[in-house]
């Protein structure tokens, strides 16, 4: 086997999940198996201070000559850059992703991928012209609980898929945790809410179970009812969001099928204790049903519950040695499990093989997919008469935000 190929990193914000994603990124890849590539860190940018890209990458354990930038600018001009990967709020992703592009580099690019499907689009026009790599960075789709889920339904395990419950939600206490209202999930100029922050996840676990695993040309996209409750001391970042789809297929592939995809910042997936959660995802066909125990975006267990009696438990923890104990998840934190690795690695190594073999997009999720997804909330936002500030939710490349 040929030697592997390093993938040379640029990391561009330092915020709560660059330091999660970088710590995840520097695991050496051959702890889960992974021998045909490697990656390092070249350089962090922060949009703060040039110090503060040092201080992240001394936090993170880069490497000791990797370059520390006091602008995004700076950071997409250097030549050494495989890759960058963009940490900043939603609300930014679209003129970061731009800038990147624009300079000629590869983009990974967290979810949700932008504001709305226009932004999505031009994105992805962008990156074909320039011929670069572009993904969101859905990193549950990348894991191998993921991959075993999709199998099994194209298996026919559970017969055609014809109904998909998914929540997402978690009850942050909303008023004590976010009270000035300046927080990325509630701030309406940083496209806070709960759709687009966590209903990713419900839409995502919808999406790579009735819709990836159709053949491409079956692949069409939901019609789409949804309830959408504001957060009530911002008034413009929603709070609980309901979304009833219903899929077209061919009736030889089971017919017209139903999601309901939930998510909520007041109300919680799993109250209390973790260990007796009930699914928070269940995918059902005439034979049986696939679950997915919470959280959406990183569970550990999965269960096969079939008509005649079989029922298969299976847990999925992530390989070690992992990123260190402690993560982040958007407003505070949790532990891995003991010598568990945090999981952001399976993406990383999905856009770094994909540099490797020539491909523009990601394998399990495509731009075509993206897109879909992201005109699935456009659609929620406008019959929940969400609108964000036009400076974020604008084509124009540059804007000031
Ligand atoms: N995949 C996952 O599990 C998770 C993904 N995310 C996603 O990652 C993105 C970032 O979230 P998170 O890390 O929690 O956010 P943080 O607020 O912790 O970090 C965001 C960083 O973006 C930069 N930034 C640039 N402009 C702004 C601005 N106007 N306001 C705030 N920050 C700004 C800052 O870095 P600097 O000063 O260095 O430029 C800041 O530290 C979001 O899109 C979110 O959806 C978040 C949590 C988990
Ligand atoms: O992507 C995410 O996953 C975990 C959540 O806690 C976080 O808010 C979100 O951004």
């Amino acid at each position: 086997m040929s030697s592997p190929k390093t993938i040379r990193w640029g990391i561009l914000a330092t915020g709560g999940i660059a330091v999660t994603f970088t710590k995840d990124l520097l695991v050496d890849p051959s702890t889960r198996g992974v021998k045909h590539i490697k990656h390092t860190v070249v350089a962090a940018a922060s949009s703060s201070s040039r110090s503060r890209a040092e201080q992240f990458l001394k936090e993170t354990g880069c490497p000791a000559d990797a370059k520390a930038y006091g602008s995004y600018e700076e950071l997409v001009k250097d030549p050494d850059i495989d890759i960058v990967y963009i940490a900043t709020p939603h609300s930014h992703h679209y003129q970061n992703a731009m800038l990147c592009l624009d300079a000629g580099k590869n983009v990974l690019c967290e979810k949700a991928f932008t504001v709305n499907a226009a932004q999505a689009r031009a994105l992805a026009d962008k990156a074909r012209e320039k011929n670069l790599f572009l993904m969101e960075a859905v990193w549950t789709r990348y894991f191998p609980l993921s991959i075993y889920v999709r199998e099994q339904i194209t298996a026919g395990r559970i017969g055609p898929v014809a109904r998909v419950f998914a929540d997402n939600s978690m009850a942050t206490n909303p008023e004590e945790a976010f009270h000035d209202g300046k927080h990325r999930l509630v701030n309406p100029d940083l496209a806070g809410g709960a759709l687009l922050d966590l209903g990713i996840y419900s839409l995502t676990w919808i999406f790579q179970t009735l819709y990836l695993t159709q053949p491409e040309n079956q692949r069409k996209p939901p019609k789409v009812l949804a309830a959408l409750k504001n957060y009530s001391p911002t008034k413009a970042a929603d709070e609980t969001t309901t979304i009833v789809l219903s899929f077209p297929r061919p009736e030889e592939a089971g017919g017209e099928a139903h999601a309901i995809a939930t998510t909520s910042l007041r109300v919680a997936t799993t109250p209390g204790s973790e260990a007796a959660a009930p699914p928070g995802i269940r995918i059902q066909g005439p034979k049986g049903e696939i679950q997915v125990f919470p959280p959406a975006y990183r569970p550990t267990r999965t269960k096969i519950v079939l008509n005649d009696g079989t029922v298969e438990d299976k847990e999925w923890p992530q390989p070690g040695p992992g990123a260190g104990s402690g993560w982040y998840n958007g407003f505070g934190g949790g532990k891995n499990a003991e010598g568990e690795g945090h999981g952001m690695f399976w993406e990383a190594d999905e856009a770094a093989t994909a540099l490797v073999e020539g491909r523009k997009e990601g394998k399990y999720e495509s731009l075509a997919e993206s897109i879909v997804i992201m005109d699935v909330m456009d659609e929620a936002r406008k019959q929940g008469g969400l609108v964000y500030p036009e400076k974020i939710e604008t084509t124009k490349y540059p804007t000031q935000l």
